[in-house]
């Protein structure tokens, strides 16, 4: 079955306003990407240890893995952990690494009774002052309910069995806060950006075995995050309205549901589409998700324009 987020980003791109792919843009970023080397799963910082705890484990992960920029940006800082080596994590791998820490020290954090009653100071104790906590606080007590309702995580994922089709279907139904879903012109549109990554890093951490063996990573679409439109942006992919550009520049949130904010996101799917057809039309065989992750790594490095600021704990 087709995955109704590409399908959706598609439809909204015919109707987009606000963002547009640039064709000559991606096909100067796919001969880039040609030379870039796959990315492999990067699991330095993540826990990995017992079946049933490592499985809970990322189901927190990424349940909490939305928003680590600073609300404020006048005052805030990014968020960040102290790393193992010295320096300090920001963003998603500080909150891969503040939970290993937890899952390492105290499993029992991760125990469904004790997470479906977590309250803001032991998020608290876990995170440091991470941004959004009331969401992150209620997506932690749904993973406890999740957890609790199907007995163990190795209970919840088994039933997804071994497709990330099933396993996205499984994750939304279950836990609300997953359901990262949007109304374009009257029409709901899915992202599904939470349980997709959900898919790539259980893949990951398990290396494609067990628990992460998934026969369906073609299924996914790239991760609607704030990350990759504004990489894709700074190499000419996406060209948003100047508003719309003005807007990010000056570090103004983008409201959440507003056309602007759906079509960046849709325009984010749709060009990594057009990427993944452009190296495999050049002889290189590549999945979505693995050219998200491509896209993703380089968006760790210094960008010259900021990325786009929405408040919302779907990314
Ligand atoms: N599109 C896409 N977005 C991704 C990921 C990941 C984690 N993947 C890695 C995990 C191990 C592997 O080796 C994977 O590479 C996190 N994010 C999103 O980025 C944002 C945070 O950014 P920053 O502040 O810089 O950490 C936030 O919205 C977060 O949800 C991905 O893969 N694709």
């Amino acid at each position: 079955m087709e995955n109704p987020v590409r399908a959706g980003s598609q439809w909204i791109m015919r109707a987009a306003r606000w963002v547009r792919a640039d064709f000559d843009g991606i096909a100067a970023l796919a001969t880039k990407l040609r030379d870039v080397p796959p990315v492999g799963w990067e699991g330095r910082y993540h826990f990995r240890g017992e079946e049933e705890l490592t499985l809970r484990y990322l189901l927190a992960l990424d349940a909490l893995n939305f928003c680590f920029w600073p609300p404020s940006p006048a005052t805030g800082e990014k968020w960040s952990v102290p790393g193992p080596g010295g320096g300090r994590l920001t963003g998603y791998f500080a909150l891969a690494y503040a939970l290993r820490q937890v899952a390492e020290a105290d499993p029992s954090f991760f125990a469904p009774a004790a997470l479906r009653r977590i309250g803001r100071d032991r998020v608290r104790d876990a995170l440091g002052e991470i941004p959004l906590l009331p969401w992150r606080v209620r997506a932690l007590q749904e993973v406890g309910e999740a957890l609790f309702r199907f007995g163990s995580a190795q209970g919840f994922f088994a039933r997804a069995q071994g497709s990330c089709r099933r396993l996205v279907e499984l994750v939304t139904a279950h836990l609300p806060l997953f359901r990262d879903a949007a109304l374009y012109r009257g029409r709901e549109v899915l992202f599904h950006k939470r349980a997709q990554i959900l898919c790539a890093d259980l893949a990951g951490t398990f290396g494609g075995e067990g628990p992460g063996a998934l026969r369906d990573l073609g299924w996914l679409t790239a991760f609607a995050d704030y990350k990759l439109p504004q990489l894709l942006a700074a190499h000419g992919a996406l060209v948003l309205h100047p508003t719309l550009a003005g807007r990010i520049r000056r570090l103004i949130p983008l409201a959440a549901g507003s056309p602007e904010e759906v079509e960046l996101r849709a325009a984010t799917v749709m060009a990594v589409e057009e990427l993944t057809s452009t190296l495999r039309a050049g002889g290189r065989s590549v999945l979505p998700c693995e050219v998200d992750w491509m896209l993703w790594n380089l968006a760790q490095d210094r960008l010259p324009i900021p990325h786009p600021r929405v408040l919302t704990p779907f990314y």
